[in-house]
């Protein structure tokens, strides 16, 4: 059924392989800069669990940002759509995901939107568990259903990389708690620590493509019929990502490709195509706004000529 796809992908991607030279390995995290610069690699997956894929399928990542549309997710289902709205808002915000700009400037200082990092560090504060490492295990065993691998872990390297040099995320954090946004009773460094742990899950495009696979049919795993998450939630997460998924570069790949995706500081993207396909993809080097440059290109291609825009 994907052999439409099949046949083009090689070609596509090595073309998409070169726009790699136009970005750079992440390195604020400095365990993230050892990723190959021109590696590239993408899944499809249908909804009878067929896949396709090409360049780097098996290269190990880590979630990063990508992560944040599922902890949005169970924290939905933790606290439904009032309590969380009640903490982030709903708006994209122009600025770089790791920005602490409006939190000052538009009162009452809450994150534009849970897919900043502001946002998503709010939103892991709502996640249930009576202590960090209950919250961590719930969250991984979400991860874990939704990409239909048991295994799923975190990088223990990362995120230690990660936790040591997270000097701006704490800001971000301790700001939060000074606004308010973070309650009398939540210790910011117990949430810092699920939230470095949540960006550090360890994966191959294959899970991306399955994650985004249950959210292009709306919460129902189409390959086991089992129903996952509550359609509403998976609404407003497309929504997010449509919106602020790219970061402020949302608009342009709104635009270019008009499908959700989420992009991670590692250079993942997850993908879907609604109703129809869950794709992940994996190319390190990142755009000037946080993408994967060769990711976004290839993602474009296909959705161009596929007309797989939803507009
Ligand atoms: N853009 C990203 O993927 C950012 C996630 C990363 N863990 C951070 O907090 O900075």
């Amino acid at each position: 059924m994907l052999e439409h796809i099949e046949a083009r992908l090689p070609g596509w991607l090595e073309a998409s392989r070169k726009r790699a030279a136009e970005g750079q390995v992440a390195a604020y995290i400095p365990e993230l800069a050892k990723a190959p610069q021109d590696a590239l690699g993408i899944t499809v997956i249908g909804p009878s669990g067929e896949t396709v894929s090409a360049g780097d399928p098996n290269m190990r990542f880590t979630l990063q940002s990508i992560s944040k549309v599922f902890t949005l997710l169970l924290a939905f289902i933790d606290n439904g759509e009032e309590a969380v709205f009640s903490k982030v808002g709903m708006e994209p915000t122009g600025d770089d995901f790791n920005s602490m700009l409006k939190l000052e400037l538009v009162e009452p200082g809450k994150p534009f939107n849970p897919l900043i990092n502001a946002g998503a560090i709010a939103v892991t504060s709502l996640i249930h568990g009576d202590t960090p490492a209950e919250k961590t295990a719930r969250i991984l065993q979400f991860f874990r259903t939704a990409a239909a691998d048991p295994a799923l872990t975190y990088n223990e390297n990362v995120y230690r990389s990660e936790s040591a040099t997270a000097h701006r995320n704490r800001s971000l954090a301790y700001f939060l708690k000074d606004n308010e946004v973070l309650g009398e009773e939540v210790d910011v460094e117990e949430v810092l620590d699920v939230y470095f742990k949540h960006c550090s899950v360890d994966v191959h495009v294959g899970h991306l493509a399955r994650m985004a696979l249950v959210l292009a049919f709306n919460g129902r795993d189409p390959v086991t019929g089992q129903a996952l998450i509550p359609r509403r939630y998976v609404q407003i997460a497309k929504s997010f990502m449509l919106t602020c998924g790219m970061y402020n570069a949302s608009g342009e790949f709104a635009i270019r490709a008009g499908i959700p995706a989420k992009s991670g500081v590692s250079g993942g993207i997850l993908a879907l195509v609604p109703g129809q396909y869950g794709i992940g993809v994996i190319g390190p080097a990142l755009g000037r706004k946080g993408n994967s440059t060769a990711g976004v290109h290839l993602l474009e291609t296909m959705s161009e000529a596929f007309d797989w825009s939803m507009f």
